[in-house]
């Protein structure tokens, strides 16, 4: 994954002193061109690096093309490279008769990106506090389910909202409250507070019985940007709810059978059809979940790009609701939030399984990855805005 190249100098300043402008059109982009130094050595240098990126690569100079190699800056001034969706630190040296280019293909290079979801991520003010990063709630929990609503609301922190609570029964209050460190930790005989939050995601390991639905139907009411899973689709398909505010609602096959009266080989088989009934009856932005994500409103729609298999694993879907609702609660809206927030799930989850093998990956290391996700999506955003 590294390259290195060594340009003879003055057989470059021979060939711009009898080509000239048409061997700079020929190896350098435009955008090279806009800030190029036309200085030999120079020159040599960036040529060098653009070989040194092509075998970094292990594709031929010529197969990638000159001007496909792109050498940038990233927002810190530092030369870096770049190819398609790959990126590349690159360290050039000259001496004398010779330039030196040494290039690194980037380790979370070898997981492409999409620009499309690097240009959603929220924006991060220098002046931000935490009351100002968006503040999440996840309402869920019961006795044996902690682990459920432990997943979704540390997902929240680690995908940038400033605050997050896990609103619990009262029943499990203490036991839970000890676990948690940086998630606060609310009874949910206090719902009312809920209404100074910014976004909620309901449902992880909420249980079943009277007592949570009842709970549901009163946060479902509530005119808030929401996350709707697991137990919770389970209320919504058997209760007639009351919604208010906008809803993006997070079904696997099993849940969205049930959401839409057929049955999980039904959906597996009909996965866009399925989507279709669901937005028919509920509306909002419909995420169904699996190999190929379907993320879907009335007016957009898209099959998620990222995740493997190594995700099949009990809490990943947990996860998922604290991410989404966390980028709801940073303000974007229920499709760019599910959009990205299903983009950065399996991103994580791909480096995840880079790290830990398809059969190692758990739940938490979702969140262990994320931030690694982030900087991949980031440093992509950066070089595509240059
Ligand atoms: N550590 C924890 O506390 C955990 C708690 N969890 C909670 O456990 C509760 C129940 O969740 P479940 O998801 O088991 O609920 P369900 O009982 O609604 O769904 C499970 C059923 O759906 C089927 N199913 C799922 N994906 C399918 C697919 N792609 N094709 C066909 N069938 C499919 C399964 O085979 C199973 O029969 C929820 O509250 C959930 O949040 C789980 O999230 C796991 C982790
Ligand atoms: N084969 C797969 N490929 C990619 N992602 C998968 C695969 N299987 C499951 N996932 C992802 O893992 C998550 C599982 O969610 P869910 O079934 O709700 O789990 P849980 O309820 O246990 O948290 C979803 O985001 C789903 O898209
Ligand atoms: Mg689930």
């Amino acid at each position: 994954m590294i390259g290195v190249d060594l340009v003879y100098i003055p057989r470059v300043k021979e060939i711009m002193n009898r080509r000239g402008e048409d061997f700079l059109e020929r190896v350098f982009s435009p955008e090279e061109r806009a800030n190029l130094n036309l200085r030999p050595e120079t020159v040599a240098g960036r040529f060098a690096a653009k070989e040194a990126m092509a075998k970094a690569l292990g594709v031929g100079l010529f197969k990638a093309g000159f001007k496909n190699l792109i050498v940038t800056q990233d927002a810190r001034g530092a030369l870096c490279g770049r190819y398609k969706n790959d990126t590349f630190d690159l360290s050039l040296s000259h001496e004398r008769d010779y330039a030196v280019a040494v290039a690194r293909l980037r380790e979370s290079s070898v997981l492409s990106v999409s620009n499309e979801a690097a240009n959603l991520l929220p924006l991060v003010d220098e002046k931000d506090h935490k009351g100002a990063r968006g503040k999440a709630a996840i309402v869920g929990g019961s006795a044996g389910m902690f682990g459920s609503v432990d997943l979704s609301s540390s997902a929240a922190l680690r995908a940038g909202c400033g605050l997050s609570y896990a609103y619990v029964p009262d029943a499990v209050f203490n036991d839970f409250s000890l676990r948690m460190r940086e998630v606060i930790v609310k009874k949910q005989s206090a719902l009312d507070d809920l209404r100074g939050v910014d976004a909620l995601g309901i449902g992880p390991g909420m249980g079943r019985d009277r007592r949570a639905r009842d709970v549901f139907l009163k946060v479902y009411a509530l005119d808030l940007p929401m996350v709707v899973d697991a137990d919770g689709l389970y209320h919504l398909a058997e209760a007639k709810a009351e919604s208010a505010g906008p809803k993006i609602y997070t079904p696997h096959a099993g849940e969205m059978a049930r959401l839409i009266g057929r049955d999980a080989d039904w959906v597996n088989a009909h996965r866009d059809d399925a989507v279709d009934e669901c937005l028919a009856l509920y509306g909002g932005v419909v995420v169904l979940k699996g190999h190929g994500t379907i993320v879907a409103s009335k007016d957009d729609r898209v099959v998620n790009e990222t995740g493997n298999a190594g995700m099949a694993t009990a809490g990943s879907g947990d996860v998922l609701t604290g991410i989404i609702t966390a980028f709801l609660a940073q303000g974007l809206d229920c499709f760019q939030a599910a959009r990205l927030g299903v983009y950065m799930h399996g991103l994580a989850g791909d480096f995840a399984a880079l790290h830990k093998s398809k059969w190692g990956l758990i739940a938490s290391d979702l969140i262990e990855y994320l931030p690694e996700a982030f900087l991949r999506l980031e440093a992509a955003r950066e070089i595509c805005q240059k």
